[in-house]
């Protein structure tokens, strides 16, 4: 059965259906470079109302497995391949990507031309982009959604060590692996949505304070950072990915669209403070404006090594900085755990941070 993609430049490609044939979306088509790791990126929110592009070549060929997910399903819209794997080899696979698609009812499209697709995002920078099952005119591509439908209501705790640091995490759309790692190093985490009140956090006795990743552009969520700023006076603070453009806007900081962002788990990120070089797991379409952040109490800790954006935050004197990219890594390179146990250390300390 045949698919077609259709860019809001009016570009088509005509391709294979795959995953949930019959359905139609529109999304903002984004590109991941990374070679590995399609369910972690497929299940993290920050992809939501956004079609995924895999330069990579060939997608599924080591199937599904039950530990993978990093929310419990398919957080993008659709996926865009070049090749689906037909057969699927690993001793943890429980079933195809395809049947995963087909589970979470999301669309596929396989057989496109990925390498000159994302040659035309790279030049014209993300755009909408719709996946049909007839040809369609590029038209209107109003794919504007709310994004706080990502974030579940419960609140939940983990507890963990005999005397485990109390971590009470803002989902804005949190990976999971946020949660594991802060478990890891002992922490007990308790989830609390986006709108939780200053007052209502400060209840649950944190030792520290995470502000997650998640969907959307940061400027969307302004009623947040009234309690960023009184959590940031009270409590050790670490921001990932959407908490790191929280912070920055929250100390008045800007933000901005990036032409075509970061997503891929080898960007080279260099640390200022150390001089040291990392290579991180990122998928961010927003940036923190480095200019900005002179006028703010903040310091700009890390930029990426390709095209010098914002990579790091600190709030010197004070235990409070942030990543733009992924520490959690699911999908991607370690280097960057550490980060985890100098925030642990922080809230033991209360220190300045010296290698965010
Ligand atoms: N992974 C994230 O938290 C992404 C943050 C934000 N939605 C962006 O695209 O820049």
């Amino acid at each position: 059965m045949k698919k077609y993609l259709t860019l809001e430049n009016g570009d088509q490609f005509i391709g294979t259906a795959c995953g949930d044939l019959s359905k139609e979306i529109k999304g903002e088509l984004v590109f991941t470079t990374s070679m590995v790791g399609y369910q972690e990126t497929l299940t993290d929110p920050s992809y939501t109302n956004q079609i995924i592009t895999f330069t990579y070549p060939l997608i599924g060929n080591y199937g599904i497995s039950l530990h993978a997910n990093q929310s419990p399903t398919v957080a993008a819209s659709a996926v865009v391949m070049q090749e689906l794997a037909s057969t699927v080899f690993h001793y943890q696979s429980v079933m195809t990507l395809d049947e995963f698609l087909k589970k979470a009812g999301v669309p596929g499209i396989a057989g496109i031309d990925t390498r000159q697709l994302t040659k035309i995002i790279r030049k014209h920078g993300t755009m909408k982009a719709s996946l049909t099952n007839q040809p369609l005119a590029a038209s209107s591509f109003n794919t504007t959604q709310s994004v706080e439908s990502v974030v579940k209501s419960a609140t939940f705790s983990t507890p963990q060590a005999e005397k485990p640091d109390h971590v009470v995490l803002m989902d804005f759309g949190v990976k999971t692996n946020i949660v594991e790692s802060l478990k890891n190093f002992g922490a007990n985490v308790t989830v609390v949505t986006p709108d939780a009140s200053f007052e209502s956090i400060s209840a649950l006795h944190p030792d520290g304070i995470l502000l997650s990743n998640g969907p959307g552009n940061p400027e969307d969520f302004a009623d947040a950072l009234p309690v960023i700023r009184q959590l940031q006076d009270t409590y050790p603070l670490f921001g990932i990915c959407l908490g790191h453009q929280l912070l920055a806007l929250a100390n008045g900081a800007r933000t901005y669209k990036m032409v075509f962002g970061h997503r891929g788990i080898n960007h080279p990120v260099k640390n200022l403070l150390t001089g040291e070089v990392v290579i991180t797991s990122q998928n961010h379409g927003y940036a923190v404006d480095v200019d900005s952040v002179e006028d703010t109490p903040l310091e700009v800790t890390a930029l990426e090594i390709n095209d010098k954006t914002c990579e790091g935050l600190r709030y010197p004197g004070r235990p409070v900085f942030s990543v733009q990219y992924h520490p959690e890594a699911a999908p991607g390179p370690h280097e960057a755990t550490r980060l985890f146990s100098q925030f642990i250390d922080l809230m033991h300390a209360n220190g300045g941070v010296e290698n965010a």
